[in-house]
């Protein structure tokens, strides 16, 4: 974990100039503080407070992160900065002279600041061009590590800059570092560097933060994945390149085609690397790192925000034993993204496509949504159900799903509907909102796709949906660290809140030259519907706004036309059974198989369940005939039994709901849909 000394000395006495810094700033403080706070850190905290004392006397003083999986990592300040005086030999770093006065107070500041690393001009300049003036915590704590050649596992939560934590310090590497006296320059030249990816999506998207940043400093990269002709892939590794960036299976078959001389390999990247060993790439992966003569002379390097404990086994087989160990989760409870707000809402599999787009007009701030489906088939089925929406699966011909991610990263069209094929690494934009149909089966699965959004210190929202019948989610709320915030459907308000500021913005916007020209007929409307001018005007906003009714949706399954009622019958209700063996003493077999989503309140004096809104009237009555029971409309969910801990009677504090009104992705081939390693086969689902 980072020390508080890190924290402090990353964040001493900086004023942020704006917004963007500020939020920045909060950023950078928070996951420090978060890391901080994690048992790992207390551990560490006393050495570290031993070290403040040092620090005073030593200026050597280095502070350390810690990790369940390696050894401790010293974490000091840059050795650029640090070895000024001793001028690194390690590095040759040109001052950028025109930025040096400009950017001196706000460097001395900040510690992280890219030019107190050992990082080139034309990097740096490549960084200013993007925005990037200052390291986020996961690569200012790996930087000199892997620059300086050793092997080490790293790991932040989603969307905090773990590609660039390899891409700089390697790049730097192979042009002034260790790795440079060993680089192939050349035609022909085999790859010095090897990046390993799950998916072809992510692929290029690190291959294009090689190709941008490797081609500032003359290093050539080249991507290669399934689903694409093998013949542009083929000439450009034969022309040479620097790295080679892929999916298992593909740089696989170039080894095998001969396209891919591995023997004078120095770094080799695992990104992602639970999922590629989960997704029963293991083989292909240990082919690909047993291609290497001597490991001894190798890099390893092994990033994800997940590191399920059956990775530690992969990690010590493929890295040396003195590796290092960044780990900015580590202990700590909360594993998923702490910028996103995390929700879930109870919703029956029928009820999501008529829910879906309220949730996104409620939850998505304008901005994208990503949904994520279990299967390819619901991914296609969805998206044709959405107006605007587009599918990503593993179905989809590769060409094409380049089409789709390029049109929604440009904002063609603003809504994705995919499998798990997008939920690793992705890194999009302004993506707003996540939909997940349904609890995912892993942890790791909830982290990953919630971390969508909230990226690079931006928020979020994430929102899953469960059938209160059929899904739990504790288990994904217990490893996961998060706190689910519940609620329920969208009800016309908060529709009307979302949309209808839009849509009177809108209104105000029009000019007052179509006055005269609608003014009569306003008039005759005003005259004849029998509505007054505002329930008129309401009316016109909810067209404005796309919407030409609004439906109540229960709070349970969220179901159209339906209400969620409370039914108690003088004494605990221990189960669904008997909440229906109550039913049946004053209602028609029917009616009581008509009920949904039968759940019983957390304190064990009721159910609750929805009801067909044309039925209520009829449960209403029959409650008169039947001693000691009474059903009641409900406005909000009370907590809830969860389904779990339904056995053991009224399981405390479980909660399914609460305030109301409120496949065949596999990147290459079948052969690859195998498991091992520890890890779990994934079928063709995606
Ligand atoms: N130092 C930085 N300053 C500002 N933005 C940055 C910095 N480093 C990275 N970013 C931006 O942060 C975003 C997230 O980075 P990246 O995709 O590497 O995250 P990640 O940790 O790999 O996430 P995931 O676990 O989801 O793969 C990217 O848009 C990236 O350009």
């Amino acid at each position: 974990m980072p020390s508080i000394e890190v924290s402090d000395y990353l964040l001493a006495g900086t004023t942020p100039k704006d917004k963007k810094e500020k939020k920045m700033k909060k950023f950078i403080s928070e996951t420090l503080d978060a890391a901080a706070d994690s048992p790992t850190t207390e551990k560490k905290s006393k050495k570290e407070s031993k070290h403040k004392k040092r620090k005073a006397s030593d200026d050597e003083d280095r502070s350390e992160t810690s990790s369940e999986m390696g050894e401790p990592v010293n974490v000091k300040p840059p050795k650029s900065e640090e070895k000024s005086k001793k001028k690194s030999k390690k590095a040759k770093v040109e001052p950028e002279e025109e930025d040096e006065e400009k950017t001196e107070d706000m460097v001395k500041e900040d510690p992280n600041a890219v030019s107190k690393f050992r990082i080139s001009a034309p990097l740096r300049a490549k960084l200013k061009e993007n925005g990037i003036e200052s390291l986020f915590p996961i690569q200012a704590m790996t930087f000199d590590t892997i620059l300086d050649g050793l092997d080490l596992v790293g790991r932040a939560r989603t969307g905090q800059g773990k590609t660039l934590a390899f891409v700089l310090p390697v790049l730097e590497s192979l042009t002034n570092g260790p790795a440079r006296e060993f680089r192939k320059t050349g035609y022909g030249r085999p790859p010095t560097v090897i990046v390993l990816l799950p998916t072809r999506e992510l692929a290029k998207q690190v291959f294009a933060d090689f190709e941008a940043y490797g081609g500032a400093v003359g290093l050539a990269a080249c991507c290669v994945y399934g689903g694409s002709p093998y013949g542009a892939q083929e000439s450009k590794l034969r022309r040479g390149v620097d790295i080679v960036i892929g999916t298992p299976g593909r740089i696989k078959d170039h080894i095998e085609r001969g396209n891919i001389d591995l023997s004078t390999l120095k770094v080799r990247i695992l990104d992602e690397a639970d999922e590629m060993l989960r997704m029963g790439f293991v083989d292909d992966v240990e082919l690909i790192l047993g291609k290497v003569k001597d490991v001894s002379k190798v890099q390893t390097l092994l990033f994800s925000a997940t590191l399920p404990s059956w990775v530690k086994g992969i990690s010590s087989r493929f890295l040396k034993p003195d590796k290092k160990t960044v780990d900015l989760v580590g202990n700590e409870k909360m594993k998923a993204s702490t910028n996103v707000r995390h929700i879930v809402l109870p919703c029956s599999s029928s009820a999501r496509s008529e829910l879906i787009p309220d949730i996104i007009r409620c939850y998505s701030s304008g901005g994208r949504s990503i949904i994520f489906t279990e299967t390819k088939e619901a991914a296609s089925g969805l998206s044709e159900a959405l107006p605007g929406a587009r599918a990503l699966h593993g179905d989809i011909q590769q060409g094409q799903r380049e089409v789709t991610l390029a049109g929604f990263r440009s904002g063609k069209f603003m809504t994705l509907v995919a499998t798990n094929v997008a939920a690793r690494g992705l890194d999009i934009n302004d993506v707003q909102l996540i939909i997940q149909c349904e609890p995912p089966r892993d942890v790791e699965d909830y982290i990953h796709r919630s971390g969508r959004t909230g990226r690079a210190g931006n928020s979020g929202v994430a929102v899953m949906l469960y059938d209160p019948r059929r899904s739990n989610f504790s288990k994904i709320e217990r490893e996961s660290g998060v706190k689910f915030e519940h609620i329920s459907a969208p009800q016309p308000l908060d529709i009307a809140k979302a949309v209808g500021q839009d849509a009177a913005e809108m209104i105000t916007k029009i000019s007052d030259s179509v006055i005269p020209a609608f003014k009569s007929v306003a008039e005759e409307l005003l005259n004849t519907s029998g509505l007054s001018a505002v329930d008129l005007l309401a009316k016109a906003l909810a067209k404005a706004a796309g919407y030409t009714e609004i439906k109540k949706r229960s709070l349970l399954s969220s179901m159209e036309n339906h209400v969620t009622v409370l039914l108690e019958a003088g004494k605990p209700i221990y189960s669904p059974s008997f909440a229906f063996g109550v039913l049946r003493r004053f209602l028609p077999e029917e009616k009581v198989e008509s009920v949904k989503g039968m759940a019983l309140t957390a304190d064990g004096n009721g159910a609750v369940f929805d009801v067909a809104a044309e039925d209520l009237d009829l449960f209403l009555a029959g409650q008169e005939n039947a001693a000691n029971v009474s059903i009641e409309v409900l406005k909000s969910l009370p907590d809830l039994q969860e389904k779990e801990s339904r056995n053991s009677r009224f399981g405390g504090g479980g909660r399914f709901g609460r305030s109301g009104g409120g496949g065949g992705f596999r990147n290459d081939r079948s052969s690859n849909n195998r498991s091992g390693g520890g890890g779990r086969g994934r079928g063709n689902r995606w």
